[in-house]
């Protein structure tokens, strides 16, 4: 059973986009030919073909009301796309009750929606119409979308014969121009080049602030931290997780390192002393087990900046050590050596150490910024002329950016910024950290990846 209604002008007080329990039927047909013996028996029946049916979408519901900025995660294959064809009525609902109210724009596929023997001029006209303008509507924004989309003389070329990069420059720069109410963007924004990148980020930065409702689907954490007022997580066909994007792409990006992890663990046999970097020592104190944790003490691999870390050491000891010092250093991926505290440097003196014992390092607040970091851990003896057990970076970690990104470079300094004007005319003005856009983030972060 399934319902679906579009009208083009939204209902003050109704959400512009509401989809209640849709799911999503595809048939996957595979083939099964093993032998030349078989594939002769098959020009003569159609059996060895078989048709499985799956569901990318499961009972997805979720209402978009005028002003949101949903983004949408998941790993490749989890149905966003799905979602998006859904919502623009390329593909319709096998099941349940999909509702739009409001003029659509849609940036989803490359070139989708192009006619590739017509010019880009010709494909303007073919896509307002496609989104309900009239060819006098059209008329009148052509030069801003040309402008826009500056392909020079190539727009009275036949799309066809466009790059990538040419495609999305067009397609976008037809989205954002037949102001939609509800502008949905596919990934496909990552295939121009860093400029027009940060083109289309300030103007959906405007689009947004003009009160457009905006539905992203992206891999690009930062850019759905930043542009985005919700987030929803969609894997195996239904929503994992719903929220504020920062708790939504924290929780996937758990999952997924969990992921990895077990993924890992599998490829290889564990053994104790598994894991990447070098280790050695005498293994007078050995250091069994290190976990990174967050605030409430369970071990994870994935943090944000400004959040507090602590790292914890399990040593052994057969035997009773005099004053041992324990020290753990931060890397960088790229080998910057970021910090190297221990309990000396800290004043903190430990008698002794026999049998088993926790030793842990806090960190109030992460000062690391976005990137992947591994964390070495040493014990060595009270004049630092015997090493005990020392692990080389064998403990990665990924730090993702906060609410606010605190600045380029590895770490955040939570400095203070303080303006004069120079005027008397004018108070003097404080503020926390640099002023710089949307765009210039999400760009430089992606140009830094
Ligand atoms: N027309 C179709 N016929 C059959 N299967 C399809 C069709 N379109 C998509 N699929 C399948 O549906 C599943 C979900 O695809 P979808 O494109 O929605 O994923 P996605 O989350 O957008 O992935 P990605 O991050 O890789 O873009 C995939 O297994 C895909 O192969």
């Amino acid at each position: 059973m399934m319902n679906v209604e579009r009208l083009h002008t939204p209902i003050p007080g109704q959400p512009l986009i509401e989809l209640r329990g849709v799911s999503r039927r595809f048939e996957k047909r595979t083939e099964r030919h093993r032998s030349l013996q078989e594939l002769f028996i098959r020009l003569f029946q159609r059996s060895s073909i078989q048709v499985d049916e799956f569901w990318p979408l499961k009972d997805v519901s979720l209402s978009i009301h005028a002003g949101d900025s949903l983004g949408v995660i998941g790993p490749n294959g989890s149905g966003k796309s799905t979602l998006l064809k859904l919502i623009t009525g390329i593909l319709q609902p096998t099941e349940g009750e999909l509702c739009v109210r409001g003029r659509l724009s849609s940036l989803l596929e490359l070139g989708a929606g192009f006619q590739p023997d017509l010019t880009g001029r010709e494909n303007i006209y073919l896509n307002g119409s496609i989104y309900g303008l009239s060819r006098s509507e059209m008329n009148r924004r052509l030069p801003d979308i040309i402008r826009y989309a500056e392909l020079g003389e190539f727009i009275d070329t036949p799309v066809k014969h466009y790059s990538s990069g040419m495609y999305v420059r067009l397609g976008f720069a037809i989205a954002i121009h037949t102001q939609p109410d509800i502008l949905l963007v596919d990934e496909v924004l990552a295939v121009g080049d860093v400029s027009f990148q940060h083109k289309c980020l300030n103007s959906i930065y405007q689009f947004r602030k003009n009160g457009g409702t905006l539905v992203l689907v992206s891999h690009d954490m930062t850019a759905i931290q930043n542009i985005c007022n919700r987030a929803i997580w969609i894997e195996d066909g239904r929503i994992q997780a719903e929220g504020k994007p920062t708790d939504v792409v924290m929780a996937y990006l758990e999952s997924m390192a969990t992921r990895e992890e077990e993924a890992q663990n599998q490829a290889e046999a564990p053994k104790a002393d598994s894991g990447p970097g070098q280790r050695w020592g005498n293994g007078k104190i050995q250091i069994t087990q290190v976990e990174l944790c967050g605030d409430d003490g369970t071990p994870r691999s994935v943090f944000v900046t400004g959040e507090p870390l602590q790292i914890r050491l399990h040593y052994r000891s057969r035997e009773p050590i005099q004053a041992p010092i324990f020290g753990v250093a931060l890397h960088h991926e790229n080998g910057v050596h970021i910090a190297g505290p221990n309990t000396r440097f800290s004043g903190v003196h430990i008698p002794q150490v026999e049998r088993e014992g926790i030793v842990t390092y806090r960190i109030p607040r992460l000062p690391l910024l976005e990137g992947t970091y591994t964390v070495s851990v040493a014990v060595v003896n009270e004049t630092d002329t015997e090493i005990f057990d020392y692990h080389d970076r064998r403990y990665p970690f990924r730090v993702f950016p906060g609410r606010r990104r605190d600045g380029y470079g590895l770490i955040s300094l939570e400095g203070a910024w303080e303006v004069s004007t120079g005027t008397s005319a004018w108070p003097t003005a404080s503020v926390e950290e640099p002023l710089h856009t949307l765009a210039d983030s999400a760009a430089h972060s992606r140009s830094s990846h």
